[in-house]
């Protein structure tokens, strides 16, 4: 019996890669460096703002030495447009009132910094579904290590094998499945580029209004 739902930011409740791709350009221009087209971009979503800002660097052929500089820049300019070039995906909304109506208590857990999620969800008027929400700064380390789920139900007093991860990655997906919790996995997301019918999952939906149907 299912007693709680930890679900994760970007590229399951709300579509991003607008907003990621903004404050990317932004921190290049600033650098001097081209920005990076938005398809790209989306295959380094996922795994924090280090992995991403040292992958766009990469990309572009910066040297390793501007990840300071840009670490700062990101972080000056993404609270200016968060929330601005992003939409919550069609079904959240009704999805997550499902969850709660089922009795779920509902916890957020992205590897986004906390203040930018906490910041985003009141924006997109998604807070106050939200008991918790930890982003990628909260803990030790960041998904897919088991420790920030493992924390997370610490933190809602709900056993891992009674708490759902509901993510759009193989980085949910194996913190998942390495903190003993079922996982079900949106369609709509980012997968690192890949397919998300791939990765290893107790179900997948194409709308968060069906999640407790495929269990
Ligand atoms: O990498 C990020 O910043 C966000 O990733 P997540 O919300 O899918 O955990």
């Amino acid at each position: 019996m299912l007693q709680a739902a930890i679900i994760d930011l970007d590229g399951t409740l709300v579509d991003t890669l607008g907003d990621f791709s903004a404050a990317l350009a932004g921190t290049l221009a600033e650098l001097g460096w081209p920005a990076v087209p938005k398809e790209t971009i989306e295959g380094f979503i996922g795994k924090g703002t280090e992995h991403l800002l040292r992958t766009t660097l990469a990309h572009v052929g910066a040297p390793a030495s501007l990840y300071e500089p840009a670490w700062d820049a990101y972080h000056r300019i993404y609270p200016t447009i968060n929330g601005r070039h992003s939409q919550v995906y069609p079904g959240v909304a009704e999805g997550v009132a499902q969850l709660r109506a089922a009795g779920l208590r509902l916890a957020c857990l992205t590897n986004k910094p906390t203040e930018f999620a906490r910041e985003l969800l009141r924006a997109k008027g998604l807070a106050g579904a939200f008991e918790l929400v930890f982003g990628g700064d909260a803990f030790e380390r960041k998904k897919p290590d088991p420790l920030p789920l493992l924390k997370t139900c610490a933190a809602l007093g709900t056993l891992p094998a009674q708490t759902l991860m509901v993510g759009d990655s193989s980085n949910d997906a194996a913190a998942a499945r390495a903190a003993g919790c079922p996982v079900v996995l949106v369609t709509y997301g980012y997968n690192h580029g890949r397919p998300v019918r791939e990765v290893d999952a107790n179900g997948y939906v194409d709308s968060l209004v069906d999640v407790l149907k495929v269990l």
